[in-house]
This record gives structure tokens, sequence and C-alpha cells, in this order.
């Protein structure tokens, strides 16, 4: 596809050599969709499974809405929308365990932030998890799993508006497969939750390490039943 509609831009500006993406850049891109896709989409999995161990009452939940859904067909694309919980779940997830957990974003100019005025080349850094469990946006029981904060929308989650939920960042550079990684999120978890139950095994260690992404520091190791 990314070839293809390069090519398309090369021949539409009538083969000018500065139009398009040159094939070193075309690789790159490839390179940059597979770090950026593949980790982080993973690591929002491994959590929500691992939450769901801890509170087997929305396993059992989630479970329903998807048999409900799809009954023991294979999840369909079309029908994904109507996963409205495990939505939720995912959403939980990613506030509690935000698969990126810090950005960082470099002035290059005098820049001002609010009433504070920042130089070219410093570094700023947005603290993702830090904004996602604040207490003044989330509440007292900011540090707890409850996907029903979300039922009323993203929006409308935290007392601040949408700004103090932002795991696939906002503005220009906001995640370009932030759609994509939802629905291959639901259509996974959909089916590990259709055709197993799951827990935490006697020897899982809860240590959430912070690297680019937060990883369970010692493996998730989940025990699955066959249904
Ligand atoms: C749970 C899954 C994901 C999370 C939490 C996530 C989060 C993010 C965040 C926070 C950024 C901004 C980075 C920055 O500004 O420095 C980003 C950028 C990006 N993401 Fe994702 N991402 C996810 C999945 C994906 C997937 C599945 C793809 C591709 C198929 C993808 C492709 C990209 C790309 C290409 C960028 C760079 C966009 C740009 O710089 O303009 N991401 N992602």
């Amino acid at each position: 596809m990314l070839i293809e509609s390069n090519y398309k831009e090369i021949e539409e500006d009538h083969g000018r050599k500065k139009s398009g993406m040159s094939f070193e850049e075309v690789i790159e891109e490839c390179k940059l969709f597979y770090l950026a896709g593949q980790e982080t989409t993973a690591s929002l999995l491994i959590w929500a499974m691992v939450l769901l161990c801890m509170h087997p009452s929305w396993q059992t939940l989630a479970r329903e809405e998807v048999f409900q859904v799809f009954g023991n067909h294979k999840p369909e694309f079309d029908d994904l929308n109507h996963l409205k919980l495990v939505s939720k779940i995912l959403h939980e997830t990613l506030r509690l365990y935000s698969s990126i957990p810090v950005l960082t974003r470099a002035t290059y100019k005098e820049t001002k932030l609010g009433e504070i005025s920042i130089p070219p080349g410093i570094l700023v850094s947005l603290p993702i998890l830090m904004v996602h469990q604040d207490h003044e946006y989330w509440g007292d029981d900011a540090e707890e799993f409850n996907p029903d904060r979300f039922s009323h929308g993203l929006s409308k989650a935290s007392s601040n508006n949408e700004v103090s939920f932002f795991p696939f960042s906002w503005g220009p550079r906001i995640c370009i497969g932030q759609n994509f990684a939802l629905m291959e999120a639901k259509l996974t978890l959909a089916m590990i939750l259709q055709n197993f139950t799951f827990e935490l095994s006697a020897d899982y260690v809860h240590a959430p390490t912070v690297g680019i992404t937060i990883q369970p520091q010692y493996g998730a190791h989940l025990i699955l039943h066959n249904i």
C-alpha cells in the first residue's frame, strides 16, 4: 500500500525526483510502523490480560459480552464496535498501563507553555502515566481498575476534559495507528476470551517496569484453560 501510494504521488507529479519518498525512506517508514505498532499493542494486550486475571468478575463480564455478540463464531470486523465493555477495559488498561508512559519533546524556538516561557533546546517531558493517575482529574480511586469510568465516553471519563487521557499522544503527531491498534486489540482479546479462561500463575510477580513501553519485569506468567 505504501509503495503503491508513493508511486502514485511520483507519477502524478510527472516523475519529478523530489516528490514521493526514496527507497530508503520507504524502508525506514516500514521499520517505524513495525517498531511503533508491535511492542505497544503487545503491551496493551498483556496488561489487559493481567488486569482481567486480577479482576475475574470483569473477565466474566467481558466473556459474556463476547459470546453475546459473536456466539461461537469467529469475531467479524463489522461487529467489533458492539464490544462496548471490552472497549472500556482496553481504555482503562491504557490509562493504568499506558503502553508509552512518557513522551519527550524538544523546543526549537522560544515557546510559551501557559505562563511559562521555555527557551530553545529544552527537553520537555510529557508524563502520560502520571497524568493518567492524577487524583485531581481521576478522583480518589485513580489507581483502581474501574472500566466503568469510561461508560460515558473518553471525554467524560475524567474531570478535566479529554486531555487528561492521551495514551496515543495528542496534536499533529498523534499515533497514526490508534484506530488500527484498538481494533486489533479488541479482536485479539475477544478471541482469547472466547476460547480460554485465564488466571495468574502462583509465581507471577507484579513488577511493571518502564522502558520505552511498560513491561512486566519478570514476565507475565498466566495459566490459560481451554473453554
Ligand atoms: C496500543 C497501541 C499503541 C499505542 C499506545 C501507541 C502510541 C503512540 C504514541 C504515544 C505515539 C506518539 C509518539 C511521539 O509523539 O513521540 C505514536 C506514534 C506513532 N504510532 Fe503508535 N501506538 C500504538 C499502536 C500503533 C500501531 C498499531 C501502529 C501502526 C500500525 C502505530 C504507528 C505509529 C506511528 C507510525 C507513529 C509516528 C507518527 C508520527 O510521528 O507522526 N502505532 N504511537
